[in-house]
């Protein structure tokens, strides 16, 4: 009989609420940021959600009546005593989420431009009655690079409900330049002598060069670690699973298995694709060191600088279940089968792996994706599942189901608040290796 341990990772209630908050001028990213940042930390495992205090204001007043940019004007005291009430509301729903524990990180996406903003925020964390209290670490994005401010507005503000349909395009860019006026004049920067007791970062046109004061707990060294790989440049990320194997032919699971006839199709298709594909630039290969993948990915060794084999890349480890089919899984093991089914995210295999397990294992990969430029990754069902869930925002529930099946390239394009996902699927037969939810008894 195995002995079974439970690893559950019962550090989250052990950890000090952290709040992340913004700091800068409109279109200096700072939606950008929380929207990544909350995704990198879901999916690493540290429950977090953005209070973005833009949606509060567009919830409290509608811009039918209000004049766009003089509403941010500092003299127009109705509008700023809207917009204080609008961040305390904010404020208020982020102090109810840290406390009640329905997340550890709460990002607060305002501009928080000025010293006694911040230092609102600062008191609201420390406050007598709070305990735990809350630990703050302030991402400030300063950027004079106009070619950056300018693909901002064109790409997300002008596209905004406080735009759309109400005026074009050319009187929202200046409108939008107005308000940034408008702040411009109240901006006092995190100052490292004014501010020193502050735990901040300040990213500089869009990561180019970073100033970093105070780092303080796990939490905000991941943020920092987060913010210097990640970059703008328009790139495509490529994921493919293995050509069809000789398991998957006969339903067995995991193995080391080699590509069959219909597999080496596959291979000889996928180099024809990116022979016509003209990634600019050149692209990296990355492949798991699994037979059927590497053999999928040397169909393409000339057409890359070279191909890299990676065995984080290599498909969950099924443990006691290796080459089985799920029949005999269910057959040999029903009670460790039915497990499975109720919670597949953290089932762990008896001397195997979980997709917990998955998660933690590819972080690096995920990290040297934000890093790179153009990449194919050739790796396996499971493993794919991991990485498209990070890129697509799934949460733990939904990642096991994904749907990736066998000889179908996804090709990601990241965009400012989502990534642009593109499947195409070849016609070379092939196994279907997807196994449902079974619905509830
Ligand atoms: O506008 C900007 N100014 C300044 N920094 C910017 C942007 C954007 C941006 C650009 C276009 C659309 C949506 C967001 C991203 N970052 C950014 C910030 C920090 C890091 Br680390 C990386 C990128
Ligand atoms: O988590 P699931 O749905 O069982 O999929 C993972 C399985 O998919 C495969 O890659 C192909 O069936 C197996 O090697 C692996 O165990």
């Amino acid at each position: 009989m195995h002995t079974r341990v439970h690893f559950h990772s019962s550090r989250e209630q052990v950890r000090v609420p952290n709040v992340i908050a913004l700091v800068g001028l409109p279109a200096r990213g700072k939606t950008y940021i929380s929207h990544k940042l909350c995704r990198y930390l879901n999916w690493i495992g540290i429950k977090t959600r953005a209070f973005n205090v833009g949606e509060y204001r567009r919830k409290a007043c509608d811009f039918s009546n209000e004049g766009k940019s003089d509403f941010f004007n500092p003299q127009n005291l109705r509008a700023v005593k809207i917009r204080d009430e609008c961040a305390r509301l904010a404020m208020e729903d982020m102090g109810q989420y840290l406390e009640n524990k329905e997340g550890e990180v709460a990002i607060f996406d305002a501009t928080n431009t000025t010293r006694e903003r911040r230092k609102w925020l600062v008191d609201f964390c420390k406050k007598e009655d709070r305990d735990p209290k809350f630990r703050i670490f302030f991402v400030e994005s300063v950027c004079d690079d106009p070619e950056i401010i300018n693909s901002n507005i064109a790409e997300v503000k002008i596209s905004s409900p406080d735009y759309v349909g109400r005026m074009t395009e050319e009187q929202a860019r200046d409108d939008f330049v107005r308000r940034i006026e408008n702040y411009k004049s109240q901006y006092e920067t995190l100052d490292e002598e004014l501010d020193d007791e502050l735990s901040f970062i300040r990213v500089i046109n869009a990561g180019r060069s970073f100033y970093v004061h105070n780092v303080n707990g796990h939490v905000q060294s991941r943020v920092v670690y987060f913010l210097m790989n990640i970059h703008l440049l328009p790139r495509s990320i490529y994921l493919t699973r293995h050509g069809e194997s000789e398991y998957n032919r006969i339903g067995r699971l995991g193995g080391d298995s080699p590509l069959s006839d219909n597999g080496l199709t596959y291979a000889q298709k996928l180099r024809e694709y990116f022979e016509k594909e003209n990634v600019p630039g050149d692209l990296r290969i990355w492949s798991s060191q699994k037979i059927r993948a590497a053999q999928t990915a040397n169909h393409m060794k000339d057409l890359a600088a070279h191909v890299e084999y990676w065995k984080v890349l290599d498909e969950i480890d099924a443990g006691i279940c290796e080459g089985l089919t799920y029949e005999d899984f269910q057959a040999r093991y029903p009670k460790q089968f039915a497990e499975r089914d109720k919670d597949k995210y953290h089932y762990r295999y008896p001397s195997g792996e979980s997709y917990e397990d998955l998660v933690a294992r590819l972080e690096p990969v995920i990290m040297e994706l934000e890093r790179q430029s153009n990449v194919l990754v050739v790796s396996h069902q499971a493993v794919l599942r991991c990485i498209l869930a990070y890129f697509d925002n799934k949460n733990r529930s939904e990642l096991p189901y994904l749907n990736v099946p066998l000889h179908t390239i996804i090709k990601l394009t990241p965009k400012a608040y989502s990534c642009e996902i593109e499947m195409f699927k070849f016609k070379i037969d092939a196994v279907d290796t997807y196994r449902a939810k079974p619905n509830e008894p």
